[in-house]
């Protein structure tokens, strides 16, 4: 595992928006526009933040969540609602944002819709992700009865999941998805995720969904 240790939750939200920002850099100079999967949680405000001030061609980068609790975008915990108010502005506000929150349609329906909306970004460019201490990533939860068919080589771009452990369904990018990124990086703070994360190493991906992309991430750590 790549693990960089910062000494503080400030180090860790710039070096990682920097870093964030140079590979996007690279993907626009490679093809003129990039695709930037975003993770929701408690962890990630800062960074986005540090990073909606990046100078870069931000008109030619699309900006998603890389999943989603099934609430309207105006909740406090919308992944996409954070997204907005916390990355879409200063420079960053010029790129174009896929939200995946509730509006309207059924939670079928609207997975369908966003596989549809996401498919010509794909392969990802820059995916961030957060992971919970039960080793969730994205909303791919241990225990969802989807997870498996979220694990399959055939999965749909996004997946509707009923995580028992979770308080209101969820939308995810399907583990075909997050580990066809050319970038991932897993953004994590505190011993009991470090904890957990030496623990996925020797769990299968249905215990633990983070080994999905654990071997291709830069896992940016701090206490
Ligand atoms: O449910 C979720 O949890 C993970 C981790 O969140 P955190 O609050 O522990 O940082 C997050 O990455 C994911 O996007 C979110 O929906």
């Amino acid at each position: 595992m790549k693990i960089i240790d910062y000494p503080d939750a400030e180090a860790q939200a710039i070096a990682l928006a920097d870093r964030v920002a140079s590979d996007l850099r690279a993907a626009l100079a490679h093809k003129g526009h990039a695709s930037l999967c975003l993770p929701g949680g408690t962890t990630p405000g800062l960074m986005l933040e540090c990073l909606s001030a990046a100078p870069l061609d931000w008109a030619q980068v699309t900006v998603f969540a890389g999943d989603e609790r099934w609430l309207p975008e105006s909740a406090e915990r919308s992944n996409s609602g954070q997204i907005r108010a916390r990355l879409m502005r200063g420079p960053a506000a010029a790129a174009q944002m896929v939200s995946m929150a509730a509006r309207g349609q059924g939670l079928a329906e609207t997975a369908a819709r966003l596989s549809e909306r996401l498919a010509p970004h794909l392969p990802i460019d820059v995916l961030v992700l957060g992971m919970g201490p039960d080793l969730h990533v994205a909303s791919l939860f241990p225990g969802a009865p989807e997870l498996p068919a979220a694990l399959a080589a055939q999965a749909p771009v996004v997946m509707a999941l009923h995580p028992p452990t979770a308080a209101e369904p969820r939308l995810s990018l399907s583990a075909r998805v997050l580990r066809g990124a050319a970038c991932i990086h897993l953004l994590i703070s505190g011993a009991e995720k470090r904890a957990a994360l030496a623990r996925a190493a020797r769990l299968p991906e249905t215990e633990a969904p983070v080994r999905v992309i654990l071997n291709d991430a830069r896992i940016h750590w701090t206490a």
